[in-house]
This record gives C-alpha cells, sequence and structure tokens, in this order.
C-alpha cells in the first residue's frame, strides 16, 4: 500500500487540543476565583475597523468569557492619536481589575506599534512581545511567552513528550513574534536550532536534517515534500489567504499534500491558529497569578 496520503493520526488536531487547554484555563480560573474572589480580566484594543482584526478580536473576546475571565474591549476610531492610545495603555497599566493587555496588531500606519507596545506593563504583556519579557524569554528568566510560539512547544510536547534534548530544530523565520521566541522556546528544550529565513542559502537542506521544523513566513507552499525529513514534526504558522476554485481559502507556507511521509504535521485551518487564541487565555491566568502571588496550580 502506498502513502497516498496523509494518515489521519499524523494530523495534528490543534483545534481540539486548544479546547482541551481552554477547559483547563476555565477550571483554573474558577478554582483562582475561590480562593481569591476575583477573577482574570483581558483588555483587548482594537484601533480601526480592519474586518480581519474585527474577526480576531471578537473570537478572543468570546472565549475569554467562556473561560470565565473578564473582557474588556476598547474599539478605537481609525484616526486614534499616539497620545490617545498612550493614554488608554496607561490606564490600563494601573487598572487592578486588568491583569493582561493586547494591542491587536497591525496598528494603523500612523501609529508607532513599537512604542505601543514598550509601553504596556511587561507584567500584564500578555502576548509576550514588551522588550522586557524578550530579554527574559532569552536569559531564561520567567516571562510572558508569545502566545504563537508557547502553543507550538506545547504540539510539539505532546507529540513527542518532554524531552526535546538534542532534537534539531529548524525555524524558517525570524520575526519577532514567532521565528525569533520559538528559537529562543527550542534552545531553553536543549535543541540544536537553526534559524533560516529569506537569505539562507541552503534551505531545502538544511530542513531536510530536522526533527522538527517550523515553518512561520507567510508564503502558501513554500515548504516542498522534498525538504521534510522522513518522521519529522512540521509545525504549519503560515495562514495565507488564496483563491481556489473562486473561493477564499486559508492555507499555510508547507505543501500539505505534499507531507505525507511526515511523522506529524498541523493543518491550516486548524492546526496552530486555534493554540495562539488559548495560549492568550493560558498567559492571562499566569499573569494574574504573578501579579497575585498565587501559588496554586
Ligand atoms: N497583538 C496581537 N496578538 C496576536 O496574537 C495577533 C495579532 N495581534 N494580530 C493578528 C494575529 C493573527 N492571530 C491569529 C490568531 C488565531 C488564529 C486562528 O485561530 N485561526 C484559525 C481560524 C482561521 C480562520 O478561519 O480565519 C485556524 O488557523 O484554524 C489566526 C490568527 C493572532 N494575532
Amino acid at each position: 500500500m502506498g502513502m497516498d496520503r496523509i494518515t489521519d493520526g499524523a494530523i495534528i488536531d490543534g483545534k481540539k487540543f486548544a479546547a482541551g487547554l481552554l477547559e483547563n484555563v476555565a477550571k483554573d480560573v474558577a478554582r483562582l476565583k475561590e480562593a481569591t474572589g476575583t477573577v482574570p480580566g483581558l483588555a483587548v484594543v482594537l484601533v480601526g475597523a480592519d474586518p480581519a482584526s474585527a474577526v480576531y478580536v471578537g473570537s478572543k473576546h468570546r472565549q475569554t468569557v467562556a473561560a470565565g475571565m473578564n473582557s474588556f474591549k476598547h474599539e478605537l476610531a481609525a484616526d486614534t492619536t499616539q497620545d490617545e492610545l498612550m493614554a488608554l495603555i496607561d490606564r490600563l497599566n494601573v487598572d487592578p481589575a486588568v491583569h493582561g493587555i493586547l494591542v491587536q496588531l497591525p496598528l494603523p500606519v500612523h501609529l508607532d506599534a513599537n512604542a505601543v507596545i514598550q509601553g504596556i506593563n511587561p507584567d500584564k504583556d500578555v502576548d509576550g512581545f514588551h522588550i522586557s519579557n524578550a530579554g527574559r524569554l532569552s536569559t531564561s528568566q520567567p516571562a510572558l511567552v508569545p502566545c504563537t510560539p508557547l502553543g507550538c512547544l506545547m504540539l510539539l510536547k505532546d507529540r513527542l513528550g518532554e524531552n526535546l534534548s538534542g532534537l534539531h530544530a529548524v525555524v524558517i523565520g525570524k520575526s519577532n513574534i514567532v521565528g525569533k521566541p520559538m528559537a529562543q522556546l527550542l534552545l531553553s528544550e536543549n535543541c540544536t536550532v537553526t534559524v533560516a529565513h529569506s537569505r539562507t542559502r541552503n534551505t531545502p537542506e538544511l530542513c531536510r536534517t530536522a526533527d522538527i521544523l517550523v515553518v512561520a513566513v507567510g508564503r502558501p507552499g513554500l515548504v516542498r515534500g522534498d525538504w521534510i525529513k522522513p518522521g519529522a514534526v512540521v509545525l504549519d504558522v503560515g495562514i495565507n489567504r488564496v483563491e481556489i476554485d473562486g473561493k477564499s481559502r486559508i492555507v499555510g507556507d508547507v505543501a500539505f499534500e505534499e507531507a505525507r511521509h511526515a511523522g506529524a504535521i498541523t493543518p491550516v485551518p486548524g492546526g496552530v491558529g486555534p493554540m495562539t487564541i488559548a495560549c492568550l487565555l493560558a498567559n492571562t491566568l499566569t499573569a494574574f497569578r504573578r501579579q497575585h502571588s498565587v501559588h496554586i496550580d
């Protein structure tokens, strides 16, 4: 029998894993409510009316409420000034009901996203984008870890077990929000880490030696079947909107149908994406615990 398609067991069900994580977060929230009389609060700030952003923010809001947390949605006009946005962040930074702050990206071009992110209280930075959290992650101190890499690590450990020591991990992409923190996390797990990017000269060859392959580029079908070592675990972080047969669809960065020899692979949709939101709520819980010094698990 030829392996003409990916066997079901090799497809990582990120949606199911995220649902389980959300259930565990909800249980913890209920227990913390008993112990402290309060629940974690997440503030989400959306500037302007980008339709995709509005969908994501709506989904974050629903899941926050479903987990038993407070959700504070701040929808600001597209022409909001830097000073107005910074003033809102300043208020949320000191609001005791707010344990996590997320400013939905991308921001309108007249706003300085970096200044906004660096203005967030690092203890409330549930995206993990503040330089303080990036520095903490890269020096192995307790940090709020960016949601997508955190979700990827959970999926990896679910497949490969807790011990990733000595495995060769190749990360394609060097963004501050996925590639770099993913590489740092894998390094903390004692993987041998290679980061490839658009200027890398031998990306396919590097990938062929990867036990773990994380692809976060944003180019549909970039990774071909013959880049993947048999048995490798492949995490596809790409979210690309494309037209297929006149219909708008979302596809990843990996040519999924060519990956039949992978040991395991995340589909798009239904793979890494749902983990990102579940980890946002897990991070909000972590932030709450650290702010309250609650050490019940
Ligand atoms: N401050 C900030 N933090 C973010 O974490 C952040 C952001 N800004 N801006 C936009 C990106 C994008 N993002 C996604 C989250 C979940 C899915 C997700 O759940 N996707 C599903 C459904 C995809 C669909 O059908 O639209 C899936 O892949 O199965 C996708 C993308 C978080 N982002």
